[in-house]
């Protein structure tokens, strides 16, 4: 294998100047945000600065190859390398002297982030969760040294960097989270606002009159990268690139929210009034039958989204859920087929291992926002239907140890569920989902469910 690494200079890259900041350089902030700016016809005039949010490891490797990196577009008949290069600088989380010193600058426009649902570090009830060590630390450590002190976490970073820029008198900025969560720009504006009051309580009006918060609906599937896509890029470029990122040829992008210091022209993305309506189609529809195959498909011995799309009885499962969610859908009918379709075929690329074990991690995160409006809106209605409750039931089969292994952030919190008698597991878990006091007969079809899955499992 080549042991050149991608260079600026060998590229014909220049350095765009730095208008935005990332917080999160995974694999879906490089397939998505970075690739529309690098698409972008005014390109040239805007950098990014990107962030990691906990190790280091993806800075030094992007730093010692110019922040540039290869996309590996894999068609259906081959794969197609891009290199971008929209991230004129990457740091570590941890660097918060270079944060702070973006976030004062006034040519600073925007702040996009992708720190995974967990990293925003709410409570049940959606605000800041102020229980959480890391959120305690951050707090204490901005009271006592507002300007200089360290911070870990993606709250405590974001209200260092917005003092930083009250402190400069940089002016407004926008937020512009980019995670798989219902209404992400209430939950950004939330859990920032909850952090700057128990800060400085002036920090509060200040956000109020210079931060706008964009909020997104995202879409590319992008697995994690694997040795043999680096060997990819080794064949295709004749370089080493460790950070390559892999990812399928569709994507979209739906904001809604003002940007007070303008944008990058991203191609294709479409600026709306309001995103809900293609957040619930994204969020149920392709998110909603990812966690139900994750959970479900891994227990019937499945390892990737293409292999268990391709069992009919997955298909099966996956089809009976899209029948229900698409009852509460506000989009039109042909555009929900026509959504279904591509999913079937999006999901079936078999050049694109996506792993269930990666999608099933952080359920409870998951589980409640791709399935709990759908159906509690069904159980209001007098109705229980199966392909609604059977992901439920996939669930918690999974907490039981059956398919993917269990990862949670909130670690505490699944491992009760997993413990306990099952019909207090289902009613505790359709609780999450708004559905208090369930009837029995509701309880007994998940338990019903579950029994079928877990004798699946062991089959
Ligand atoms: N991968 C996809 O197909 C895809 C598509 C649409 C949206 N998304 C969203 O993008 C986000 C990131 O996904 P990804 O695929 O890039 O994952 P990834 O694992 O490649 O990257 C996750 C990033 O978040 C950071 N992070 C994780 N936990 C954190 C925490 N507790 N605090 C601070 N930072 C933390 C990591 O350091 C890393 O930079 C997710 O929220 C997901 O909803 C992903
Ligand atoms: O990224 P997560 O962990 O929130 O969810 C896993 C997948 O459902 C998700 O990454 C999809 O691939 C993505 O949302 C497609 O746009």
């Amino acid at each position: 294998m080549s042991e050149q690494r991608l260079s600026r200079q060998e590229h014909g890259r220049p350095v765009a100047p730095v208008r935005m900041v990332h917080l999160g350089v995974g694999n879906f902030f490089r397939a998505h945000q970075a690739w529309f700016t690098e698409h972008s016809q005014d390109a040239a005039e805007w950098g990014y600065a990107a962030f990691t949010g906990r190790s280091a490891g993806v800075a030094d490797d992007l730093a010692a190859q110019d922040g540039i990196y290869t996309l590996l577009v894999r068609e259906p008949d081959g794969d197609r390398p891009e290199v971008v290069s929209s991230l004129s600088a990457v740091h570590p989380g941890r660097d918060l002297a270079a944060l702070r010193g973006y976030f004062a600058s006034p040519e600073l426009a925007l702040v996009t982030s992708t720190v995974t649902e967990a990293g925003y570090r709410r409570d049940t009830e959606g605000g800041l969760d102020l229980t959480d060590l890391d959120v305690a630390a951050d707090i204490e450590a901005l009271r006592a040294d507002p300007e200089s002190s360290e911070v870990s976490t993606t709250p405590g970073r974001l209200v260092a960097g917005l003092l930083a820029r009250r402190g400069a008198d940089a002016g407004p900025i926008a937020l512009v989270p980019c995670d798989n969560v219902p209404d992400n720009g209430a939950m950004v504006a939330r859990v920032v606002r909850d952090l700057a009051e128990q800060v400085d309580p002036t920090l509060v009006d200040w956000i109020e009159a210079n931060v706008t918060v964009v909020t997104t609906m995202v879409d590319r599937i992008t697995p994690r990268g694997t040795d043999e896509d680096r060997d990819t890029v080794g064949e295709l470029l004749h370089v080493d690139d460790p950070q390559v990122v892999v990812t399928e040829p569709f994507a979209e992008w739906v904001l809604a929210g003002e940007f007070p210091r303008g944008r990058p022209e991203w191609p294709g993305a479409q600026f709306v009034d309001d995103v809900s309506k293609h957040e619930q189609r994204k969020l149920w529809l392709l998110n909603g039958s990812h966690s139900l195959m994750a959970y479900g498909a891994s227990i019937l011995g499945h390892e990737t989204v293409s292999a268990a799309i391709g069992d009919e009885t997955v298909r099966g499962w996956v089809e009976e859920w899209w029948d229900v969610a698409a009852a509460h859908l506000e989009v039109d009918a042909d555009e929900v087929a026509a959504y279904r379709q591509a999913l079937v075929e999006r999901f079936a690329n078999s050049r694109i291992r996506h792993l269930l074990a990666q999608i099933a991690a952080d359920g409870s995160q998951k589980v409640p926002i791709r399935f709990g409006p759908v159906l509690a809106g069904e159980v209001a209605a007098g109705r229980s239907p199966a392909g609604a409750t059977r992901p439920v039931a996939a669930w918690i089969a999974h907490l039981h140890g059956h398919g993917a292994p269990v990862t949670d952030a909130q670690q505490d919190r699944v491992a009760e569920v997993a413990a306990a008698e099952p019909a207090e597991a289902v009613r505790t878990v359709l609780g999450w989902m708004g559905i208090d006091a369930p009837a029995d007969d509701l309880v007994s079809q998940v338990l019903g469910q579950i029994a079928a899955l877990e004798a699946a499992a062991s089959s």
